[in-house]
């Protein structure tokens, strides 16, 4: 049978030993990580977004005491990346980036600035100065002083803009408006909860949180004509028992709509779940990250496999799903990823 094979990229950290964005290949048929190396040297990288068409890698980055994106062209061939530009302002990097399909418009969500970002894109992959939105709020947990802005991204139809804030307990959705932003609806979740990340149900007018300070998802049925969610169900992402410390991370669903997978920091974990016919959830079981940390996965284009990167292992982690049970099995541990935060495969 042919070999087939896949080319993802790390975002990191680069605190430590990282050196930038780090490019890596998954065989399928091996069912193996291999070829973990340098794809471009650059300060603080720690999300990344691929253009839907592959052309283009959006990456975090950070120049001195400035923060934003920078650009790069991905080559059709091997991946390679060439820098296109950066846009940076005053302050710390963002903590996540997203670009719609027709790859128009970069949009940030900043942890410690507490602004929403967007950047235009030019035909050729470069990116605009941004435009921003600065939120407000707080919450009662200690981490909740002010917004704390964790994702933003594109609702299903990109209609809007979702930014989610473990600060203030909100998910806010925007207007995108010829390079700005314009608030539509908030939605305030549990006092205390964290949200942090968002996905969208494939086919059906749900979405589903992951709280970072409470350990919870949290289903939201979406008004796609609106723009605005309701809460449904509130499900633990830990077990009961469990008293040391843990920190909701990323949260993904399977393309065939039947499971959402929730990152567990400190239980060390992934939660599986099974969408059941009124798009609430059930668990089915908890899947060791095999390393420390575990900030974000990804399930690569086969989803026949999720990679999942432990960030204070520095490791990368391969596991095979069973797409009928949802659980997953452990093919290769302990692949050296320094720094890791997030895993993107070119589409
Ligand atoms: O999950 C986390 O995210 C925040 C924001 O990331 P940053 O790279 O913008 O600092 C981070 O500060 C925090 O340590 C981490 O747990």
């Amino acid at each position: 049978m042919m070999t087939k094979q896949y080319i993802g990229y790390i975002g990191t950290y680069t605190k430590k030993d990282s050196q930038g964005v780090y490019r890596f290949t998954l065989d399928t048929e091996k069912k193996q990580i291999t070829n973990v190396e340098v794809a471009a040297k650059l300060d603080n990288p720690t999300y990344l977004t691929v253009s839907h068409n592959n052309q283009y890698l959006y990456a975090v980055a950070k120049e001195g005491d400035k923060g934003g994106i920078t650009s790069f062209t991905i080559s059709e061939e091997t991946g390679a990346l060439e820098k296109i530009n950066s846009q940076v302002t005053d302050g710390s990097p963002p903590c996540h980036v997203s670009v719609d399909h027709q790859n128009k418009l970069v949009v940030t969500a900043n942890y410690h600035t507490k602004k929403v970002e967007a950047f235009v894109t030019n035909n050729d992959g470069s990116i605009q100065p941004p435009t921003d939105v600065e939120q407000e709020g707080n919450g009662p947990h200690e981490r909740q002083e002010k917004p704390h802005l964790h994702f933003a991204g594109y609702t299903p139809d990109e209609n809007y803009v979702v930014v989610v804030d473990l600060g203030s307990d909100t998910i806010t959705t925007y207007q995108p408006d010829a390079g700005t932003l314009q608030k539509v609806s908030v939605l305030d979740v549990k006092p205390g909860s964290g949200p942090r990340h968002i996905a969208f149900h494939p086919n059906a007018p749900y979405a589903y949180v992951m709280t970072e300070l409470s350990n919870e998802v949290i289903v939201l049925k979406y008004d796609d004509k609106q723009g605005t969610f309701e809460e449904v169900q509130y499900i633990s992402t830990i077990p009961a028992d469990f008293t040391e410390n843990s920190q909701g991370s990323a949260i993904h669903l399977s393309s065939d709509g039947k499971f959402v997978f929730a990152g567990n920091r400190g239980h060390n974990s992934i939660a599986i779940y099974r969408i059941t016919e009124d798009y609430t959830v059930e668990f089915v079981e908890w899947t060791h990250t095999e390393g420390d940390w575990p900030r974000d996965f990804v399930l690569d284009p086969t989803e026949q496999f999720i990679v999942a990167a432990n960030e204070a292992s520095g490791t990368l982690v391969l596991f095979e799903r069973d797409r009928e049970a949802g659980t997953l099995t452990l093919l290769q541990k302990d692949v050296i990823a320094p720094e890791a935060v997030c895993v993107k495969f070119l589409k």
